[in-house]
Formats: C-alpha cells, sequence, structure tokens
C-alpha cells in the first residue's frame, strides 16, 4: 500500500460516487482530489453539458429542468459505464428527481454533497475565472437546491474549511457514511 493510500480507511471497492452541490462548491476541486484518493476515474458533468446549456448559463440564464433531462441521461449512462472501475462524478444534481434519475440508471450511486452558506461560495465563485458560469447564477441554484433525504444514500459535508480537510471527511463518509437527517 502506498504512503497516499494508507492515509485513508477502507472505502467501498468499485464506488460509483456523485460530488453533489451548487456552483463553487468545490465540486471539481473536491471531487478530482477524492477521486485520486479512492484511484478510481474523476468526470466533471460540466464538460457533459449540451453546448446549448453553456451558452445559456454563460449569458446569466438558470438551466430549468428540460434543459437538465438530457444532460442528466448522459450523467447517467456515463456512470453506469463506470461500474466496473468505480468512477467520481462532479454534476450538481440539486434536485430529488435528478438524483433518481441518476439512481435509475445507477442503483449504488453514492451522493456527497458539498455545503456551505451562500456568502462563502459567492466570494469563491469571485475569485475563480475562467469558467462558464457567472456568480450571479449563484442564487437560483440554492433556490433550485433540495437536500439528500433521509432515504437517500449519502452524507453532507461541509466545505468552510481547507481542501485537505473536506477531502478527508469526504473520504471518511464514504468508508463509513454516517445517516443524513
Ligand atoms: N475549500 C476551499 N477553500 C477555498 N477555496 C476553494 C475551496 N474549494 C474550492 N475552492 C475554490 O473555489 C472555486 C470554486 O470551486 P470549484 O471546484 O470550481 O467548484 P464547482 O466545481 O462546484 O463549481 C475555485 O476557484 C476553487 O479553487
Ligand atoms: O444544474 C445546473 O444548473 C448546472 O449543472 C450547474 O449547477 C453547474 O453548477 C454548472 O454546470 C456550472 O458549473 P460549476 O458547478 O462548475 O460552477
Amino acid at each position: 500500500m502506498t504512503e497516499r493510500a494508507a492515509e485513508f480507511p477502507p472505502v467501498p471497492v468499485r464506488p460509483l460516487v456523485v460530488v453533489m452541490g451548487v456552483s463553487g462548491s468545490g465540486k471539481t476541486t473536491i471531487g478530482s482530489l477524492i477521486a485520486e484518493a479512492l484511484r478510481v476515474p474523476f468526470t466533471d458533468a460540466d464538460a457533459l453539458h449540451p453546448r446549448s446549456n453553456v451558452v445559456k448559463m454563460a449569458e446569466g440564464t438558470p438551466l430549468n429542468d428540460e434543459d437538465r433531462w438530457p444532460w442528466l441521461a448522459v450523467v447517467g449512462s456515463e456512470m453506469a459505464a463506470a461500474s466496473d472501475t468505480g468512477i467520481v462524478m462532479a454534476c450538481s444534481a440539486l434536485k430529488r428527481r435528478y438524483r433518481d434519475a441518476i439512481r435509475a440508471a445507477v442503483p449504488g450511486a453514492l451522493f456527497l454533497h458539498l455545503h456551505a452558506e451562500q456568502e462563502v461560495l459567492a466570494a469563491r465563485m469571485e475569485g475563480r475565472s475562467g469558467h462558464f458560469m457567472p456568480p450571479s447564477l449563484l442564487a437560483s441554484q440554492f433556490a433550485a437546491l433540495e437536500m439528500l433525504e433521509p432515504d437517500e444514500n449519502g452524507a453532507i459535508v461541509s466545505v468552510r474549511g481547507s481542501v485537505e480537510e473536506i477531502v478527508r471527511a469526504a473520504v471518511a463518509q464514504l468508508a463509513a457514511p454516517a445517516p443524513v437527517g
């Protein structure tokens, strides 16, 4: 076992993880490090949006359900295709019904919700450059957000702290998930 793998407790074999949360919550930053720690591939669902969705968000208009359904279908099929290796997928998955759609494609999916107050994330988005998502859409993301419910397989992880602390807490949750709610 390498030094890095030894830092973390054992996690499920071939984990199928969705790192969820609003824009700016750290899905890309934290999700890619979780994937590295688990030694599984990482995919950012930002890269799976049809061009029309990216243009819409870049213009400052929130996506609606109709915009998201085809994208969520791609997210689900990419995860299902990774069931032999495991995967960490960064995907907002803001609403319960979106997560239900992903679970329909990947029944074993685990959801890690990266969570912090809007002000914390707004400051982080303001500090991010070269991304299509404008900080002005953050309020609409919080308005759409539905928290994980007790029957959903997953955990809420606070992202107020450092990246290292968050990755550690997230991997610990995957090893021994605490019940939500
Ligand atoms: N724990 C953290 N502390 C400080 N800055 C962070 C933290 N996590 C992410 N960031 C920064 O916040 C911004 C948003 O993170 P990002 O990973 O792009 O979020 P998302 O993919 O959810 O939109 C980026 O500039 C990133 O470097
Ligand atoms: O469902 C949505 O409205 C989008 O998926 C959105 O939640 C997502 O956050 C964007 O793709 C922006 O990308 P970042 O999350 O990387 O800011």
